[in-house]
């Protein structure tokens, strides 16, 4: 019998409450630590580990998660997922996204269709469309073939597919399956899509409108604002534009558009990006079959989030320790560490997809929680973050947990030795550096040149950042970010917070305002 139960209400959340601190100084200094390294890893999908020797765990705060993860249910949770529960309860909707890349368990019939046939549909029309576009069978007026692709939309229509091009962008050069150059417009700022209009030859670009309600006022109006800029090149748009969104949304039926591509409700924005959403721009920038190799990488970690032993299901291993950390550690936010430039905007992705997700006060009954929930999620590139905010990550007084993420390889492979070592053995040499100095500190009789220690990290470790590894990377996370939830039990599906925003804008732009509203209008000039 499945129950959803508020974290506090578990002897086991209680009994993991009692469990004495791992000191890391301790447990990660000398001979100790070098068998931490090797014991406390787990296998992902594609070669990638997890490696939490650096988290304040031992056998016993392992044995304590294990019970919880078995109390809350966690993989009974996920089965109900997949096997098409309505588990976004505040939307009263199913949760497909993994549908996308496999079928993890029952068939799933919704609006009168086996919904992973729909979804192979789906990418089976991405790919004929993308491959007829790389053909020059569908082509510009002038018979010529379109050699940039520029995706319209924002949040999860934007973050995760746009994360997604820069992560594989130069590794398709590199592989000789770069196709088309791919831009994004998201922000409403008309300086976005002005700049990246200037910098594209429209004649030979085609649009990706996305947008799953078909109603956000950003996307609709940069949809307007490409339209004018074809127009007044005097260019056909219908001809330069592709639409994915929902069946039920506006644009599904319209004119507008060389061709639709579908998603539905069931896939949430931020966790679309191996649904249509990410699948047209990605299939016309490296072709479908890079496309289909990052969602095989997604569906195989997947796979691993089934398994119910928490120590081999590298997921909810992630997602336990990171409710320790915060409901029993009291640590108030999650840093995100690439030591990759392709993943500069990963942070930014996975921003939302666990902020969005899991930044809920209320239970997924609607009752208040007494306990924190989702952390506040941040990062940036290594080595670039050590020269910015490590300060506060090492000497702080807030602890902030550390994911790193570092490839043994680099994507181009282009590289220069320079005292003794190549740039790439540089970065993977700071990131090693990085989890050791967070976790022992080093004593000082200077009080300002003392490092505490005890901050807590993991590393995900990869060979090489490719389109597989990448869908692990990000089935990694998508999980974690769900199991989660089921740990808080919270709605990690709906989005209520974002709309109050948007109410209030319109009113402000209808000049419905008054008080504090109508002051802020007045000096912004609107
Ligand atoms: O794809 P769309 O319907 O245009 O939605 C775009 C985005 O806007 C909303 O406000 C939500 O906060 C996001 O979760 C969503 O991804």
């Amino acid at each position: 019998m499945m129950e959803w139960k508020n974290l506090d209400t578990l002897t086991s959340f209680e009994e993991l409450s009692k469990v004495a601190e791992v000191d890391l100084t301790k447990v990660m200094s000398g001979e100790n630590g070098a068998e931490r390294v090797k014991k406390y890893s787990t296998p992902m999908a594609e070669g990638l580990a997890y490696n939490y020797a650096a988290k304040k765990v031992d056998d016993n705060t392992l044995a304590a998660l294990a019970k919880l993860a078995e109390e809350a249910q966690l993989s009974e949770k996920f089965a109900a997922l997949y096997n098409g529960e309505v588990v976004n309860t505040g939307e009263k909707r199913l949760v497909l996204h993994h549908m996308t890349r496999g079928q993890l368990g029952d068939a799933v019939e919704a609006d009168g269709v086996d919904k992973r046939s729909f979804y192979v549909e789906q990418q089976n029309r991405i790919a004929d469309f993308a491959n007829k576009v790389h053909a020059g069978e569908i082509t510009n007026a002038a018979g010529e073939k379109f050699t940039t692709v520029v995706q319209i939309g924002i949040g999860g229509s934007d973050l995760g597919p746009r994360a997604m091009y820069l992560a594989l962008e130069n590794w398709a050069k590199k592989n000789n399956t770069f196709k088309m150059e791919a831009k994004f417009i998201s922000n409403v700022d008309p300086d976005d899509a002005a700049a990246v209009l200037a910098s594209i030859d429209v004649a030979h670009s085609i649009f990706v409108l996305v947008s799953k309600s078909g109603t956000t006022l950003e996307t609709l109006t940069n949809e307007s604002f490409v339209k004018d800029a074809l127009k007044n090149a005097g260019l056909d748009a219908s001809k330069h534009m592709i639409a994915v969104t929902s069946e039920t949304s506006p644009l599904a039926k319209s004119d507008d558009y060389l061709a639709a591509f579908f998603m539905d409700d069931y896939i949430g924005g931020r966790f679309s990006s191996t649904s249509a959403v990410g699948g047209a721009v990605l299939s016309l920038a490296f072709g479908p079959e890079v496309f289909a190799q990052f969602l095989d990488g997604a569906a195989e970690e997947d796979k691993l989030s089934l398994n119910k032993n928490m120590l081999e299901n590298p997921e909810m291993l992630d997602a336990l320790i990171g409710v320790y950390e915060r409901n029993v550690l009291g640590y108030p936010a999650t840093a995100v560490l690439p030591y990759s430039q392709a993943l500069s905007r990963f942070p930014a992705h996975l921003q939302q997809l666990d902020m969005e997700s899991n930044g809920k006060s209320v239970n997924r009954f609607g009752e208040s929680v007494n306990y924190v929930t989702g952390p506040v999620i941040f990062g940036e590139p290594g080595t670039n973050g050590q020269h910015s905010f490590y300060q506060l990550l090492h000497q702080g007084t807030d602890i902030v947990p550390l994911q790193f993420i570092g490839f043994k390889n680099s994507q181009i492979g282009t590289d220069v030795v320079i005292q003794d070592s190549t740039s790439q053995q540089k970065l993977c040499a700071n990131v090693a550096a990085q989890i050791v100095a967070f976790a022992c500190g080093k004593a000082d009789d200077d009080r300002n040149k003392n490092f505490e220690g005890g901050r807590p990290s993991s590393i995900i470790i990869g060979e090489e950042l490719n389109p597989k590894t990448l869908g692990a990377l990000l089935a990694h996370f998508e999980n974690k970010v769900m199991f989660q939830g089921f740990l808080w039990n919270i709605n990690s599906f709906d989005q209520e917070g974002v709309q109050l925003g948007k109410v209030l804008a319109k009113r402000v732009l209808a000049h419905d305002t008054d008080g504090a509203l109508k002051v802020y209008s007045d000096l912004l000039n609107i």
